[in-house]
C-alpha cells in the first residue's frame, strides 16, 4: 500500500497527515511558528517537530515505506494548472509567483525545501489551490481593466481552495446521484470561497487574483468597491501596508464585530448583541448573493454543498443564507439541518442541499499518487 505524507505549510502553522492508501496513520499540526515566545522559531524547526512526532509514533520520516510527499501550494499562477512533480525548475517557478501570494507561497516553499533536504530520494508533488479553477472561462477570469496592464502583471481571477472545491463538488454530486451534475460549493472556513462547478469543471469562483475577493471571511473583507482602497490612502492617510492589514487581517467578521470565530459570533448573536447581529447578517447576505449569482451562471443546480468549519457546523448560517428561496427550488428542512444530516433539503425540493466535510489532505494524497503513477508510466 502506498504511503504518502501530506504537508500543508501555512504562514504560521504546518499541518500534516500520513496516509496508507486512504487510511490515516498519523496527523497533527504545529502552530504559532515564528510568534513571540513560541518554541517553534521557523518552518525548519516546525518540520523537525513534525518529523519527531512521526518518529514517536513509529513512522519516522526516514522510513523506506514512505512513497512520496505531497505539498499544498497556494498560488500556481498561470504556470501550474495541474499537480506537478517538484524539480529545481518547478521550485524556481513557485518562487516567481511569490509576489501574487506573499503570505502563502513562501511558507509552502519552506516546507518543500526542508522536506527535500530530509528526503532527497523521495518524489515530492506540489498540489496547487489554483489548479481546479484553471478551467474558468475568460469571461469569468478577466477583470475589466486595461488589458495590457493586466497581461504584463498577470492580473486575473485565479481562485483558491481548489483542492477542497474539487473534492467536495465530486462528493456532493455523488451523494445526490448526479456525478455529472451542477454544483454550487460553499467552502466556509477562516478563508471562505464559493464556486460553480458543472460536470466536474469549475466555471466560476469567488476568490480572485488573491484570496481577498468574494465572501466575507474571518479576518478578510471580501468584495468591496476598489475605490475604498484609493480613499483609504488619499483621504485616510493610510500606507499600502496598513491597508493590506486592514483588509486581510483586521477585516471580515473581526473588523465588523471584534470576533472572527463564528461560534463566538453566534453566542453573542443569541444574547442579542447588535454588533454580532450586523456582522452575521453581512456574512449571510454576501453568501446569499453568490448563491444567486452561481445559480444564474449554472442555469440549473442539482446540489448546493456546504463545507469548511462554518459550512459543516453552523446550521444557522446554512438556514439563513438559503431562507426564502423556495421559488428557486431551494428549501432547507429545519430538523435535518439542525440534526446535522448529510442531506438537509426537504424531500420534494428540486435542489438538494448537502453538508460535505472537506478533506484537502486526502485529495492532495490522491493527486500526489496520480502524478507519481503518471510519471512512472512515463
Ligand atoms: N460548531 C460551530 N458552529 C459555528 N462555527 C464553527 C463551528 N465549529 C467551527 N466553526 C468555525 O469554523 C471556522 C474555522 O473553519 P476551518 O475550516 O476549521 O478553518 P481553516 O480555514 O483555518 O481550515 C471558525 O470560524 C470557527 O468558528
Ligand atoms: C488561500 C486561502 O485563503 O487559504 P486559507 O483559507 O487556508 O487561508
Ligand atoms: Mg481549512
Amino acid at each position: 500500500m502506498s504511503r504518502v505524507l501530506v504537508l500543508n505549510s501555512g504562514s504560521s502553522s504546518v499541518k500534516y497527515r500520513l496516509l496508507s492508501g486512504d487510511e490515516r496513520l498519523a496527523s497533527g499540526m504545529v502552530e504559532r511558528i515564528g510568534e513571540a515566545g513560541s518554541p517553534v522559531a521557523d518552518h525548519g524547526a516546525a518540520l523537525k517537530a513534525v518529523a519527531a512526532e512521526l518518529a514517536d509514533r513509529g513512522f519516522g520520516l526516514d522510513s523506506p515505506e514512505l512513497t512520496a510527499i505531497g505539498h499544498r501550494v497556494v498560488h500556481g499562477g498561470k504556470t501550474f494548472t495541474e499537480p506537478t512533480l517538484i524539480t529545481d525548475e518547478v521550485i524556481k517557478k513557485i518562487e516567481e509567483l511569490v509576489p501574487l501570494a506573499p503570505l502563502h507561497n513562501p511558507a509552502n516553499l519552506a516546507g518543500i525545501e526542508i522536506a527535500r533536504r530530509l528526503r532527497p530520494d523521495l518524489p515530492q508533488v506540489a498540489v496547487f489551490d489554483t489548479a481546479f479553477h484553471s478551467t474558468i472561462s475568460p469571461a469569468a477570469a478577466t477583470y475589466a481593466i486595461d488589458r495590457q496592464v493586466a497581461e504584463r502583471l498577470s492580473i486575473r481571477r485565479y481562485g483558491f481552495h481548489g483542492t477542497s472545491h474539487a473534492y467536495v463538488s465530486r462528493e456532493a454530486a455523488l451523494a445526490v446521484g448526479r456525478p455529472l451534475g451542477n454544483v454550487i460549493v460553499l467552502h466556509l472556513g477562516n478563508g471562505a470561497s464559493a464556486s460553480a462547478v458543472s460536470a466536474g469543471r469549475c466555471l466560476d469562483t469567488s476568490m480572485g487574483m488573491t484570496p481577498l475577493e468574494g465572501l466575507v471571511m474571518g479576518t478578510r473583507s471580501g468584495d468591496l468597491d476598489p475605490a475604498v482602497v484609493l480613499y483609504l490612502g488619499r483621504t485616510g492617510g493610510m500606507s499600502l501596508d496598513e491597508i493590506d492589514t486592514l483588509l486581510n487581517r483586521r477585516g471580515g467578521m473581526l473588523g465588523l464585530c471584534g470576533d472572527n470565530d463564528m461560534r463566538v459570533v453566534e453566542k453573542r448573536l443569541a444574547a442579542g448583541d447588535p454588533d454580532a447581529r450586523l456582522a452575521f447578517s453581512v456574512y449571510c447576505h454576501q453568501l446569499r448573493k453568490y448563491i444567486g449569482a452561481y445559480y444564474a451562471v449554472l442555469g440549473t443546480v442539482d446540489v448546493i454543498a456546504f463545507t469548511g468549519g462554518v459550512g459543516e457546523n453552523s446550521s444557522l448560517v446554512r438556514e439563513t443564507a438559503l431562507a426564502g428561496l423556495e421559488a428557486l427550488g431551494i428549501a432547507v428542512d429545519p430538523v435535518r439541518n439542525r440534526r446535522g444530516d448529510r442531506l438537509i433539503s426537504t424531500g420534494d425540493a428540486a435542489v438538494k442541499v448537502a453538508v460535505i466535510p472537506t478533506d484537502e489532505e486526502l485529495e492532495i494524497a490522491h493527486q500526489t499518487l496520480e502524478v507519481i503513477s503518471r510519471t512512472n508510466r512515463g
